[in-house]
């Protein structure tokens, strides 16, 4: 018996030239880590009981009647240099479905096999990045924060070359779309301004029905970008590979390669180790997604009546980006030490407050969560360095409807760190899988107060800091 996955597939009607038709490579031996039943639900999917069945589909070893299964190509700035070409390397797209809710969304396998774009890769993937975004994308989701999902992790059964030999894994995303900047970019630079011109409708259907042209478009996704970098900067949360390929039109988050939370507050954090030159730590982020949209609006200018014309209103809407990202990060900050309602002088409490922090390496995540349950004095090495900036604070309060109850919702107390997703992968490798499962179930609640899950709130002891994530792929 074969799954059945009531596929929509509207990408695959679009012409050859946006991809390569391409079928996932079957593996020796699948064996289910995890299956998301709750977002299969969602996606009309429904689940058999047998793992068995699960594995040989989520593997790519059975592919699903109705797929259309594909590589989408696209190209991408990584690190500042343009990429001409890049596409799926080691990701098929078996379809889309539209879901429960009436959203239509991808459903790609991640590691399963080589594909036309796959240069000198080997279209895998290995276990430990697999289950590091399984955890942090379902984790992103349970945050509130737009992102892909995890819907199946399988162990292939067979080894792949890294450093060393390392276990094999294929993962199941899914995903608004999976339609990046990258995707615009290569067919400005090919010059095809009939391929364009269908990307540009396609996109507009797809995720944006009333923008009425491309500097529209062009404005909702900044619109969405803005809010999506400020809410990953409330939560401590550092993507690290924020190339143009890795940045979608939908809005979401997108490839959980080296990303990681930040334990200690510290503007300057970077975590990835293929990041040499912190371009995309913590607070450069900002920038970075200026940065990424403008690249975004020189793709879409062929697209306006009259290009020269439009280079001054794009500019103008890039330009203004700053300004949106630092209103939203504002709001969220002041929600986060329990402000509903921000006006002037709560952005240098909160100022304030992170300069303290940085100065006493208070923990990002737990200070703030404290802050509900009066012990974030604890939290600072000096704790008359909090005591003195919550005076100012607590009368600041003084004119709030609720702030515990908004701090509560707004302040996780558990985020997947660094160093519990190192020993998560290292069980994994050694064959077992019961913290991985742990770290999902207790990172579905993640405003929760949850005893039991005590020792994950804890930052990393000095000997398990993990000082660098890497790619790793
Ligand atoms: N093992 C591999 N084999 C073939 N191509 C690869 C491999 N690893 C990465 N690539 C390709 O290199 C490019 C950049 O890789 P990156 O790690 O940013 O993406 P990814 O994690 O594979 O995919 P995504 O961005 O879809 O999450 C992508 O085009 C990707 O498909």
């Amino acid at each position: 018996m074969t799954i059945h996955i009531p596929f929509d597939n509207s990408y695959a009607a679009l012409p050859e030239g946006f991809y390569s038709r391409t079928l996932p490579t079957p593996v020796a031996a699948p064996s289910l880590i995890a299956v998301n039943r709750e977002l299969a639900a969602i996606l009309k999917i429904d689940l058999p009981k047998d793992d068995t069945e699960l594995a040989r589909t989520f593997s790519g070893n059975v592919v699903p009647e109705g797929a259309a299964p594909l590589a989408q190509l696209y190209a991408g700035h990584q690190f500042g240099q343009f990429n001409p070409q890049l596409g799926d390397g080691r990701a098929i797209l078996l379809g889309e479905t539209i879901g429960q809710d009436g959203v239509r969304r991808d459903i790609q396998l991640k590691g399963s096999g080589p594909t036309p774009y796959s240069r000198r890769g080997d279209g895998r993937a290995w276990l430990g990045p697999v289950l590091r975004e399984y955890v942090v994308s379902e984790a992103m989701h349970a945050l509130g924060v737009p992102t892909t999902r995890a819907l199946a992790a399988v162990r292939t059964g067979e080894d792949v070359i890294r450093e060393t030999m390392l276990p094999g894994a294929v993962l199941t995303r899914v995903a608004a779309s999976h339609i990046r900047v990258g995707t615009f970019q290569i067919f400005a630079a090919r010059r095809d301004g009939a391929a364009l011109e269908q990307l540009y409708d396609y996109t507009v259907q797809r995720h944006y029905p009333d923008a009425t042209d491309p500097g529209d478009l062009l404005q909702k996704v900044i619109d969405r970008q803005a809010t999506l970098v400020a809410h990953w900067l409330s939560l401590g949360f550092i993507h690290g590979v924020m190339n143009t390929d890795n940045c979608t039109l939908s809005g979401e988050t997108i490839d959980y390669g080296p990303c990681a939370f930040m334990d200690a507050y510290d503007p300057q954090t970077v975590f990835s180790s293929i990041d040499r030159f912190g371009r995309y730590g913590y607070t450069s982020q900002a920038d970075m997604i200026v940065w990424n949209m403008a690249q975004l609006a020189t793709a879409l200018l062929p697209l306006m009546p009259d290009p020269e014309a439009a280079v001054e209103q794009f500019t103008e809407q890039v330009h203004a980006m700053p300004a949106l990202i630092q209103s939203e990060y504002e709001r969220r900050f002041a929600a986060k030490i329990g402000i509903s309602d921000p006006r002037p002088g709560d952005k240098e409490l909160v100022t304030d407050l992170l300069t303290r922090m940085h100065a006493n390496s208070a923990d990002f995540t737990n200070t703030f969560r404290a802050l509900s349950d009066g012990t974030a004095r604890d939290q600072f090495t000096d704790p008359a360095a909090f005591d003195a900036w919550a005076t100012g604070w607590k009368s600041r309060l003084g004119d709030e409807p609720d702030p515990q109850a908004l701090m509560r919702r707004t302040n996780p107390a558990v985020i997947p760190r660094n160093h519990r997703m190192e020993q998560m992968i290292a069980a994994a490798v050694a064959g077992d899988d019961a913290p991985f499962h742990r770290l999902n179930a207790v990172l579905a609640h993640p405003f929760a107060d949850n005893p039991e899950a005590e020792d994950l709130r804890r930052p990393p002891t000095p000997s398990e800091v993990v000082p660098a994530t890497f790619c790793g792929t």
